[in-house]
């Protein structure tokens, strides 16, 4: 079995069976077809480690969307961009204005250029000067949860820092993320911060260490815990190969198709999983 599907069911049980369920709160998120309320069984704090060296953590239970999982990271860190019209798929038009942006969120965040003692520089290209030139830092992060502009967001940052720190020439990352939704988005954001630090760690000639996803409020939504039920009882397969084109060596030269999962045995797809806003 591969290690993370053991944690992802790990994590799923314990919030179907320990977790709390918020029916009797005012709760934000709605289902967009009939504007009900989301509601959803959740756990406060969970702590998942990825050992990158030894697996690339995809699911097998379902297969992760890996081409569009992949161009949303590159959006948010590598184009910066804050406008679906530069995002390939559609899996963020809900919470896009009229011109396609989704407010000084993500990408927008991480575009922008601060004063440091060796220039100007945006937080990616600050992390990247780091690694090379001063690994053994412990200041080595990003933030985008910026309070000055979360009133011109549409949506919260939800995955909004990182910590890299090298441990004997292995770059290893902790994510941390305010809020999981853990259905649509939890292999999917495992996924996107495994081939970011396989990233970060071929631009500063490192090897890759663990992934360290630490959660606030893990979820699962009342629509998905049947679906969720039925998935954690599927068979399991070993971990899938994560191939890179060993050609790019620059972290702003990677694209999608740098990226491909072979070796990669899954069960089928759930189709039309619905997705709160
Ligand atoms: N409720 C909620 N959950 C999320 O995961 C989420 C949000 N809202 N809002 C903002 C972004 C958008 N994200 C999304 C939205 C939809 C999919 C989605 O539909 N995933 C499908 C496959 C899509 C594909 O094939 O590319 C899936 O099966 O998981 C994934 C991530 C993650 N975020
Ligand atoms: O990368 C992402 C982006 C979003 N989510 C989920 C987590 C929540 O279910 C919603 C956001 O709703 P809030 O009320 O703002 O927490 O989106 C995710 O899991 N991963």
């Amino acid at each position: 079995m591969a290690r993370a599907d053991d944690l992802f069911i790990k994590t799923c049980k314990t919030i179907l069976e320990d977790g709390y369920m918020d029916t009797s709160a005012k709760v934000r998120p709605k289902w967009a077809d009939d504007g009900s309320s989301a509601y959803t069984k959740k756990v406060f704090g969970v702590v998942n480690r990825y050992d990158l060296s030894q697996e690339f953590p995809a699911l097998t239970l379902r297969p992760v969307p890996f081409k569009n999982c992949v161009d949303e990271l590159l959006w948010i860190w590598q184009r910066r961009s804050n406008n679906v019209h530069d995002l390939h798929s559609h899996i963020w038009d809900a919470w896009a204005d009229s011109d396609g942006s989704i407010g000084k969120a993500y990408g927008y965040q991480l575009a922008q250029k601060y004063e440091f003692p060796e220039g100007l520089m945006n937080q990616v290209d600050k992390v990247r000067y780091d690694l090379r030139h001063n690994p053994q830092s412990r200041r080595i992060m990003t933030n985008i949860y910026n309070f000055a502009d979360l009133h011109a967001m549409n949506l919260y940052p939800c995955a909004y820092s990182m910590t890299f720190n090298v441990v004997d020439h292995k770059l290893c990352g902790i994510l941390n993320q305010r809020s999981n939704d853990i259905l649509v988005a939890n292999n999917w954001n495992v996924v996107q911060y495994a081939v970011l630090l396989h990233m970060l760690a071929i631009d500063a000639g490192l090897e890759v260490g663990e992934l360290v996803h630490v959660i606030a409020d893990a979820h699962i939504y009342d629509r998905h815990i049947p679906l969720v039920e039925e998935l954690i009882k599927r068979p399991t397969f070993k971990a899938p190969k994560l191939e890179i084109d060993p050609a790019v060596k620059n972290f702003d030269d990677f694209s999608v198709d740098s990226f491909k999962l072979s070796d990669y045995e899954h069960n089928p797809q759930i189709k039309g999983i619905p997705v709160a806003v």
